[in-house]
């Protein structure tokens, strides 16, 4: 098990977001998260990544961590094992798409230039970008630069990708282009949880689906959307 909440209650400020929720998340599996706009999906994906902390739990751990315990030193080797992907993308937009993903290598300890080189060509060629390299942000197209944050988010072989709201700035085909994408990802064992508005994703790329809704969140199957 990567992710395993039971009875967790995630507060923003002095307001319950989500009461007693259960969620889990077991390796190589697709888990949408949907709701209305302020339902919590992003406050629920910031708990797994200690952007906010739980508030109650009868048990939370996340990746093999209980997370109500981790102390601050220990967050960012736990975001190591973590992809993660936001809407508008977050490319550093003063340097190419290599200098991108050497940046987050570097940042995270890998020294030796050529293990580095490889693992840059690896992830590009993952998503498809091989021919990007020396591009800036700005000269990709939003799908192009939501691929190369998504490769950026693969460079760790992370156990779980959190994607919070991938496709919310593209157009229909490339949003299915990225949640494709996103789904191969998880034939390699990869885990991806995904909050998403485009419900119509559910039956082309079939996964697991929580909804919240009035502070719970429930697991359901897609004839219940
Ligand atoms: N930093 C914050 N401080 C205080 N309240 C917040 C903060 N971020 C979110 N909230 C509140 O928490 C609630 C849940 O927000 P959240 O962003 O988790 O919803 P969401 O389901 O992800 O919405 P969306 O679909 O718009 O992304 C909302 O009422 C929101 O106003």
């Amino acid at each position: 098990m990567l992710i395993d909440y039971k009875n967790a209650t995630i507060y923003q400020d002095e307001q319950c977001i989500l009461k007693d929720i259960n969620f889990r998340a077991d390796e190589g599996e697709f888990i949408y998260l949907i709701g209305k706009v302020g339902s919590g999906k992003s406050s629920l994906l910031k708990t797994f990544y200690c952007e906010l902390d739980l508030d109650e739990a009868e048990n939370a751990v996340v990746l093999d961590r209980e997370i109500m315990k981790i102390k601050r030193k220990h967050i960012p080797e736990l975001r190591r094992e973590m992809g993660i992907i936001f809407q508008d993308f977050k490319l550093l937009h003063d340097r190419t798409v290599y200098n991108n993903l050497h940046f987050v290598l570097k940042a995270t300890g890998w020294q030796k230039k050529d293990e580095i080189n490889t693992r840059i060509d690896e992830v590009l060629e993952a998503v498809g970008m091989t021919g990007a390299k020396e591009s800036l942000p700005h000269e990709l197209s939003g799908g192009e630069q939501q691929r190369i944050a998504i490769a950026r988010a693969l460079l760790n072989k992370p156990k779980v990708i959190i994607a919070d709201e991938p496709t919310g700035n593209l157009d229909p085909e490339t949003a299915e282009n990225i949640v494709a994408l996103l789904k191969g990802i998880t034939r390699t064992g990869t885990t991806v949880i995904m909050s998403t508005h485009n419900i119509p994703m559910l039956d082309k790329f079939p996964g697991i689906v929580y909804r919240c809704e009035n502070s719970t969140l429930t697991e359901i199957n897609n004839k219940n959307i």
